[in-house]
């Protein structure tokens, strides 16, 4: 699917190509870190680092999920700061990336670095119709464990 994109650092399309799926059935488009010197995270470290990038969803049926690299993550403890990123349909910021260093090592992050991907989903919006009664379930309110370990 189309989106609009709008380069906010030139670099981007240049220096770093403009991303793409990286293979025919990839679900993400890597973003880099639009930075001009290398950071260091030291273990515990969050930083907000830029993607020289605004892409406008636009259409409300969709949202965009900023999410870790599972090779940074699993390797490096390279995650992100709020977990998961939503981007709301009407959005039109740059894309900002929180990077977490959640490792024990400290953890150079280079200028162009792939450091996340974003993923496009589909959003179903609802209204709340408040009820008294809800029709019987076998779950309940059961939750939290509540169907056992086995
Ligand atoms: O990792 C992220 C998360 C969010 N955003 C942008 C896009 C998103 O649409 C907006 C608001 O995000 P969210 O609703 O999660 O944050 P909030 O703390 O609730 O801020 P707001 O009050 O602006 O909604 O911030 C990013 O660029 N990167
Ligand atoms: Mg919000």
């Amino acid at each position: 699917m189309k989106l609009q994109v709008k380069i906010l650092d030139s670099r981007i399309g240049t220096t770093w190509p403009l991303p793409t799926h990286a293979t025919a059935g990839s679900a993400g488009i890597d973003l880099r870190a639009c930075i001009d010197e290398a950071i260091v995270l030291n273990p515990g470290d969050t930083v907000l680092v830029k993607t020289g990038m605004a892409i406008y969803i636009a259409d409300p049926h969709y949202a965009g999920l900023i999410l870790p690299r599972s090779g940074l993550g699993h390797k490096h403890g390279i995650v992100l700061g709020n977990l998961v990123g939503l981007i709301d349909s009407d959005y039109q910021g740059e894309l900002m990336v929180s990077v977490w260093n959640r490792g024990t090592t400290a953890f150079t992050l280079a200028p162009g670095e792939r450091m996340a991907q974003y993923v496009l989903v589909p959003v179903i919006q609802t209204q709340l119709e408040v009820v008294n009664d809800f029709e019987q379930t076998e779950r309940g309110s059961g939750g939290f464990g509540h169907t056992g370990t086995a």
